[in-house]
């Protein structure tokens, strides 16, 4: 037991998970999900207790499809009271119509790949970070805060490995600019603690560690192990998606974020406070799943709503 403290001795006593399935988690469906099963998700999961859910994109339609009722959905959420609702936005055009729609918090989403930087935001690195320094500067005079997020952390579905020098840079810059938060993104699940801990090293050196989020796709069963070296390095916001819900468009197979539920568990196991009821977080995850006519992607769900069905027959 002294053993199992010591290991766990660094690890916050409160982490914030930012949820991320209404975003990251449907961006990629084929089917139109409705506007008002995305507001009935929402709300579903702010009755579990998260305090930070992205709701949706101000992105070309025409790249995200599903994402086109941005602003129907804000309107959807905006008697919602005490949760922060951020969004994606990857220009000043997206930026506006963010704010106009309601939005109180915005993030950008530079790659650490040149190669993804083009295939997703169809500028490079640099172009980028220019668009992302305009949305941070316009953004201050509306006082709301831009999360940044950095894709390919450990990985490219282009590039393969990417060094952890052009994290770090995109990282101190994203820093630079005012970013309120910065999370590193291993989009296409690739990372191990192997590659993880010598990228964090590195962005360690130039963003303060309360500054710092995680955000692991779970393509290789390795995100709740990524999580937790994460934890252990100081890190305390954590982002998943409701029931593992997710992919990405450029890597053949990748799956979505590790699954809320996965992380709700293991953090509850070890002790650390999330204020996030599991059992009516796995009422959304029921809900978002039997619409999309899947299985959950969550080992925890899947487990305890076994647990559940046999004890309700005895
Ligand atoms: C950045 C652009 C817009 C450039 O796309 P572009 O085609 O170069 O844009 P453009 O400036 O040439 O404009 C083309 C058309 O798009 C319109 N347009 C231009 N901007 C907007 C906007 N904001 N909202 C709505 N419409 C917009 C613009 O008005 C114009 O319309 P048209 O005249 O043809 O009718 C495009 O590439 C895009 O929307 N990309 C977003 C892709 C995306 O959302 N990817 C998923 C999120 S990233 C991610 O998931 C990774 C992350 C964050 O989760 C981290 C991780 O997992 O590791």
């Amino acid at each position: 037991m002294q053993r199992i403290s010591q290991l766990l001795k660094g690890i916050p006593d409160f982490v914030k998970i930012v949820e991320v399935g209404p975003r990251d988690g449907l961006q990629n469906e084929k089917s139109i999900v409705p506007t008002d099963v995305k507001v009935e998700l929402i709300k579903l999961l702010v009755s579990s207790g998260l305090s930070v859910i992205e709701a949706t994109s101000f992105v070309s339609p025409k790249w995200v499809p599903q994402l086109a009722d941005a602003k129907d959905v804000l309107e959807g959420i905006q008697d919602v009271e005490g949760v922060s609702f951020p969004v994606l936005t990857p220009n000043l055009k997206g930026f506006e119509a963010a704010v106009a729609a309601g939005a109180k918090e915005v993030a950008v989403f530079p790659a650490a790949s040149e190669s993804f930087s083009k295939a997703n935001l169809n500028s490079g690195i640099e172009d980028n970070l220019a668009r992302c320094r305009d949305i941070a500067s316009a953004s201050r005079s509306y006082s709301i805060p831009v999360r940044g997020y950095i894709s390919c952390v450990v990985g490219c579905p282009f590039e393969g490995h990417v060094a952890q020098a052009k994290v770090a840079y995109v990282a101190k810059a994203l820093n630079e600019m005012g970013c309120s938060e910065i999370s590193l993104g291993d989009t296409i699940g690739v990372g191990t603690p192997g590659t993880v801990v010598p990228m964090l090293e590195a962005v360690l050196d130039v963003v303060p560690v309360d500054k710092l989020a995680v955000h692991f796709h779970d393509t290789y069963g390795q995100a709740l192990s990524n999580t937790l070296i994460s934890l252990q390095m100081g890190i305390s916001v954590v982002d998943s998606s409701v029931s593992g819900l997710g992919g990405c468009p450029y890597a053949k197979g990748a799956t979505g974020n590790v699954a809320t539920e996965d992380v709700v568990y293991m953090l509850d196991g070890i002790g650390v406070k999330t204020n996030v009821d599991l059992g009516k977080l796995m009422q959304a995850g029921d809900f978002i799943c039997k619409h999309l006519g899947r299985a959950s992607n969550s080992r925890a769900a899947t487990a305890l709503s076994k647990v559940k069905a046999h004890a309700s027959k005895l």
